[in-house]
């Protein structure tokens, strides 16, 4: 049974006057880069049914026996070598407001739509920024997932919380969300032109690219989640731009976490395999991330360029995400427009 609905925001404003709201909203970060701040985000991310599918008694026990107690002093470590000192936050945080900033004011000659950015996880978060839109008189919202491959555990657990937040409301606004963007023109051509930029200020050519996306559990995939695919998709479609076979551009799964089998071939166990094989030098792409945060700034450029250089690799070159580059604001621009088409 569904609760009562609670009239939390004001009511809208009448339609000459009512605006369109666009909610851009990326994975969270922790506040702070201490063990408490990471406990606190780890806490709510794991506890998600979208992220951990069985949240039974055992994953219960192992997360608030094990990971809560161990994890959260590890990861603040790795936190603190990439947080930006400058803001004290993380930058995934910095980069979502730039783009959300960004946004904006490309779509500043269009007085009636108010951009805004949101956390799944920790903050600012998507209830309070969606309160806010309604606040501003938004009486249509488009959410806008900043994954480019769709995911349970990332594009789902947006919608199941803007949904959540929605069902709270007497007066709903109208909702759209926009879809995944893996192979979408705008996507593929911001990452080659990147990619491309990046290796032309290189001080060596690399023998190879590696793109990495972020992993799940393999059953996951079994069970129909398409992430797998539109990541191949993806890949496929950037080999063909860059005239690259797969020897060139090779596609792996970076972050796994718990015993689990996931998506292979895994990062970490390529960059071993490649030096190993007598490949001195490479570039790492990471696509499905559309900011720069802890798997792209900490888990690719320093802990697998270590692995990569410890087995007698010689040069490495993390390929920043398409953050708030020109190219990557083309995409998120393209995107919201399109989806915007009749209410704008
Ligand atoms: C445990 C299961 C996890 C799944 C499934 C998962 C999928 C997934 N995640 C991203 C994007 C990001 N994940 C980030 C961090 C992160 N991811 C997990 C676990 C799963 N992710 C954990 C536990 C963490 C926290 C760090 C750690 O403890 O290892 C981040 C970075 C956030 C930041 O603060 O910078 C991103 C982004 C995608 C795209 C994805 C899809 C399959
Ligand atoms: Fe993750
Ligand atoms: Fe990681």
């Amino acid at each position: 049974m569904t609760a009562a609905p609670i009239e939390t925001a004001k009511p809208l404003l009448q339609s000459s006057r009512a605006r369109v709201g666009v909610l851009l909203v990326n994975l969270g970060t922790p506040d702070t880069a201490d063990a408490p701040g990471v406990r606190v985000y780890l806490k709510e991310f794991l506890s998600d049914a979208r992220v951990i599918e069985d949240q039974g008694l055992i994953w219960k026990a192992v997360l608030n026996g094990i990971i809560l107690r161990t994890r959260p002093r590890a990861k603040a470590r790795d936190y603190l070598k990439i947080w930006n000192t400058e803001k004290n936050e993380s930058p995934l945080k910095t980069i979502t407001r730039s783009q959300s900033d960004k946004l904006a004011a490309a779509l500043s000659d269009r007085d009636h739509v108010v951009v805004d950015w949101a956390m799944r996880y920790g903050n600012p978060s998507i209830k309070s920024r969606i309160e806010a839109l309604i606040a501003k008189g938004c009486d249509r919202i488009l959410a806008v997932p900043l994954y480019p491959q769709y995911s349970a555990p990332t594009s789902a657990t947006v919608c199941d919380e803007v949904f959540r937040v929605l069902s709270r409301l007497r007066s709903q606004p109208t909702l759209r969300v926009t879809p995944p963007y893996y192979e979408d023109e705008a996507y593929i051509e911001a990452l080659a032109t990147s990619i491309e930029t990046h290796l032309a200020g290189l001080p060596f050519k690399p023998e190879l690219i590696v793109a990495s996306f972020h992993g799940m559990p393999k059953t996951y995939v079994d069970k129909g989640d398409p992430y797998q695919g539109q990541c191949v998709a993806t890949t496929q479609a950037l080999r063909r731009r860059l005239g690259m076979d797969e020897t060139k551009l090779l596609l792996t799964f970076q972050s796994r976490f718990g015993f689990d089998e996931w998506l292979q071939p895994y990062t970490d166990k390529t960059m071993e395999r490649l030096a190993k094989e007598g490949v001195r030098s490479i570039a790492v792409v990471t696509p499905g991330f559309s900011a720069d945060c802890l798997e792209t700034l900490e888990e690719i450029a320093q802990e697998n360029a270590e692995i990569f250089k410890h087995n007698g690799g010689e040069q490495f070159s993390a390929i920043p995400c398409l953050n708030d580059s020109e190219p990557g604001m083309d995409v998120i621009r393209t995107l919201v427009l399109r989806e915007l088409q009749g209410w704008i």
